[in-house]
């Protein structure tokens, strides 16, 4: 059975509990902690896999003193798990709280810390969820804090710094690691271990930290075609799956996945969206009873689906799979028919 995420109060730090007095010049920044390995800790300064998770927002501030010449710190510990247990009631509770957050007028950004595995999830959730021309800032770690050269500190800082800066602004949700600034829909985690596992895809990187200060490379742009979403009355989201492809693979998988709820389908493809001739036939036998939508992505890290107006699935575009399952959560979510479906994946490759 998954581990049972344990239920978090929403602990709330304020500004006076992590600085008194607060400093009045300096911006102010709220962290939305969730847990991950930059919360983490080892029980040697070698151990970088198999640690745990523990850490809180006011043990994360201690760490890096530092940021709290560039604003003044609040900190909400939202959960405190591995990013594999994020559910939908976190990523709810978070665009949730984080819209409220950022309409106050003495806000000036917030950073969610975050386990690195499914980062990318929660920054293309917010990037579809928050409306705010404010900074988001998605921001973990690949070595737990207690690692010799830990990189978790010096990433917060950068993090806080972007979050605080008006630089930062109208640049939706991003993703900072390892000295870069990413963009929410495009990046993706490349690698379970190294430090540079952040990697933009052809879109290319927004940013870098130089002497920890944020250089953009272009002015303030949005993606083609990123829709945003009110999600204030949702409660819950749709349920969608993601199935591997492979070789030889097995066709059953389809309809157990609709036995067990889902509300539509995600295949992570082989290519450009592919299935073995035995799968693809399953697959559209399960579409024509059902009607549920299904996506074709691709399992290469990166890449894009053509979509074609006649078949049974969905091109993904230049969604990956577990950015095309939030996107088709949200619009199953929010009612959309399957042509809007089919427009919503369409509209991040505009026909000339
Ligand atoms: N580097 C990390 O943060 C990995 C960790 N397992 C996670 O929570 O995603």
């Amino acid at each position: 059975a998954p581990a049972a995420v344990p239920e978090f109060p929403h602990i709330l730090v304020t500004r006076q509990d992590i600085q008194t007095p607060v400093n009045s010049s300096l911006p102010n920044v709220t962290i939305f902690a969730t847990g991950g390995t930059i919360a983490s800790q080892g029980s040697t300064n070698l151990q970088t896999v198999g640690y745990q998770i523990g850490l809180g927002v006011q043990e994360l501030v201690d760490a890096v003193p530092e940021i709290l010449n560039v604003s003044n710190i609040a900190g909400y510990q939202v959960s405190n798990v591995g990013s594999g247990s994020i559910n939908e009631t976190i990523s709810l509770t978070l665009a949730h709280m984080i819209n409220d957050e950022l309409a106050k007028d003495e806000i000036a950004g917030v950073i969610i810390t975050h386990g690195t595995d499914t980062l990318e999830e929660t920054a293309f959730f917010m990037e579809s969820t928050v409306n705010s021309s404010k900074p988001v800032i998605c921001v973990g770690a690949m070595r737990p804090a207690t690692a010799l050269s830990a990189d978790g500190p010096l990433n917060l800082l950068q993090a806080v710094t972007l979050a605080a800066s008006p630089a930062g602004r109208n640049r939706g949700t991003m993703i900072t690691l390892n000295d870069r600034i990413g963009s929410a829909f495009y990046t993706t985690k490349n690698n379970a271990n190294t430090l540079d596992t952040f990697f933009s895809t052809e879109a290319g990187q927004l940013g870098v930290f130089i002497n920890q200060v944020p250089y953009f490379f272009f002015a303030p742009a949005e993606p083609v075609g990123r829709i945003k979403f009110d999600v204030s009355e949702f409660k819950s989201l749709a349920q969608v799956d993601i199935i591997y492809a492979h070789q030889d693979m097995n066709p059953a998988l389809f309809n157990a996945s609709i036995e067990s709820g889902a509300d539509g389908i995600v295949i992570a493809g082989v290519g450009a969206g592919g299935t073995s001739s035995k799968a693809a036939l399953a697959a559209e036998q399960v579409y024509n009873a059902t009607g549920i939508p299904f996506i074709s992505s691709h399992r290469s890290s990166d890449g894009f689906v053509p979509n074609r107006e006649d078949s049974w699935s969905i091109g993904s575009g230049f969604y990956n799979p577990q950015k095309a399952r939030i996107l088709l959560q949200l619009a199953l979510t929010a009612g959309y028919s399957e042509d809007e479906i089919r427009e919503a994946f369409a509209a991040s490759y505009p026909m000339p």
